[in-house]
């Protein structure tokens, strides 16, 4: 039998999906498997912002098809671009070792070294929320297209910087492009640099796949994707959140900020049990969010 394994055909999507073959071929020696690539609304359309066109089920639309079709066993996503809810038949088997959570700024030392005035490239409303709300003089273009495209932009002049996740640039090999942003300065969008594999619900491709999970990246990322759920958070909303494990449970910390990055509520919860830390920090940021913040959240 071959495994098939759908994957994206950007350079990060085959680095992630020959991750995934790699531990599923040595949890399963003698396993074959097949990467097929498949192009999506979100590789072809390179122009508008995301919100414009109808969000993140652009990255999983067309993967999802030939998964429930049965034209592949599973499929390997950047967890952060897997929308809160699922289809009922679709399940997320199995997710990689977390990598470097952080966002790197290219172009600057740091985000109080960008000079007055520069102009950032960035389409995510997070991380425009979040610079603007540390430097409201500064200028957020868009800026779309795989990682390599984002940097060929800054290198041809379009912007003055811009803002990539680490985990993308390490997994590229990239690990001296840009300067790590402090958590505390720029607190993740909720599952970045979580890779999620996922299969059709009791198929048999579940177990097989299940065997190479990371419960602990599980663990935190279902909990950031409980917290998005609760909130009823557009998949545009400006938010971050990052989970950890800590000795009883799991501690999560998250960021609601307005548009324009005016107004912000943050908060931390902890407790044993994920979707119930995720459920009651979303109360609570909601409770007590500006009306600016709060109108971007569906409740
Ligand atoms: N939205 C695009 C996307 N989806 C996942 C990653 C990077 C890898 C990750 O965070 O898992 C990126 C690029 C980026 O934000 O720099």
């Amino acid at each position: 039998m071959i495994f098939r394994l759908g994957t994206r055909g950007s350079p990060l999507a085959l680095t992630q999906a020959g991750m995934t073959r790699d531990a599923l071929v040595a949890a399963h020696p003698g396993l074959e498997v097949e990467l097929v690539t498949v192009r999506t609304t979100g590789d072809r359309v390179q122009d508008r912002a995301l919100a414009e066109i109808g969000g993140k089920a652009l990255w999983t639309k067309e993967l999802d098809r030939a998964l429930l079709d049965g034209e592949v066993d599973a499929c390997v996503h950047s967890m952060k671009d897997v929308e809160t809810i699922r289809p009922a038949e679709i399940a997320i088997a199995a997710m990689l070792p977390r990598a470097d959570v952080r966002d790197r700024l290219i172009g600057a030392a740091s985000i109080a070294d960008l000079p007055p005035g520069a102009i950032v490239g960035s389409s995510s409303p997070r991380r425009r929320a979040q610079l603007l709300r540390l430097r409201p003089d500064l200028r957020i273009i868009l800026f779309r297209g795989n990682v390599d495209t984002r940097l060929a932009k800054l290198a041809a002049g379009e912007a003055d910087a811009t803002l990539l996740a680490a985990a993308g640039l390490d997994r590229l090999g990239r690990h001296d492009t840009g300067q790590a942003i402090p958590i505390d300065q720029m607190l993740p969008a909720p599952s970045q640099a979580a890779v999620g594999i996922e299969v059709r619900a009791g198929s048999p491709a579940a177990p097989l796949v299940a065997a190479i999970d990371d419960a602990p990246t599980s663990k935190a990322v279902l909990t950031e994707r409980a917290f998005l759920a609760a909130l009823g958070a557009g998949c545009h909303s400006p938010v971050g959140a990052l989970a950890r494990i800590v000795e009883g449970g799991i501690s999560l910390r998250a960021q609601l900020l307005a548009e324009d990055g005016s107004e912000a509520v943050e908060g931390e919860q902890q407790g044993a049990d994920g979707a119930t830390v995720g459920a009651a920090l979303a109360r609570d940021l909601l409770g007590r969010a500006p009306e600016s913040v709060r109108r971007l959240f569906g409740g």
